[in-house]
């Protein structure tokens, strides 16, 4: 999908929306995803904490993990919004754990990572920005 064609303001809205959901009382640092099909469906996913602090899941996993386990694995574009923090930049980056799943269903020069602090204020880049040489399944095999 061409990056003009990435409907930003409603995958802002949508994340926005998952913000709620979130789970973080360890952290105290809520994160929401939403995640756009190259169909144009978009799912939504929040950071998941537990007391063992490791099982804990990001935002970003968890929109990708509820949309490949629904069937979908052609992703255009995921925007990660997160609750302003005092001090804090405004805009959350993908981990790198969860940069290396997107790096298992994109492809990285045409994924786009939306970072947003509000609908005007945001931040477009692919994953090859965010994780250039990437380890992928091309690596493994012809
Ligand atoms: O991009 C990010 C960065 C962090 N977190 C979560 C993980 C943990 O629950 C909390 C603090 O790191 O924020 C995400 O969900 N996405
Ligand atoms: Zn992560």
């Amino acid at each position: 999908m061409e990056k003009e064609k990435v409907p930003v303001r409603l995958m802002i809205q949508r994340a926005k929306e998952a913000l709620g959901f979130s789970y973080a009382p360890y952290s105290d640092f809520r994160v929401a995803a939403s995640l756009l099909t190259t169909g144009g469906t978009v799912y939504t996913g929040c950071n998941i904490e537990n007391a063992a602090y490791s099982p804990g899941n990001c935002a970003e996993r968890t929109a990708i993990f509820k949309a490949v386990s629904e069937g979908e694995r052609d992703f255009a574009a995921i925007c990660i919004v997160n609750e302003d923090q005092k001090g804090g930049h405004g805009l959350c980056p993908p981990c790198g754990m969860c940069r290396q799943v997107m790096m298992e269903f994109c492809r990285p020069e045409e994924f786009f990572i939306i970072l947003a602090a509000d609908e005007d204020h945001y931040e477009i880049y692919t994953l090859e920005e965010l994780f250039p040489l990437g380890f992928g399944s091309g690596n493994l095999k012809e």
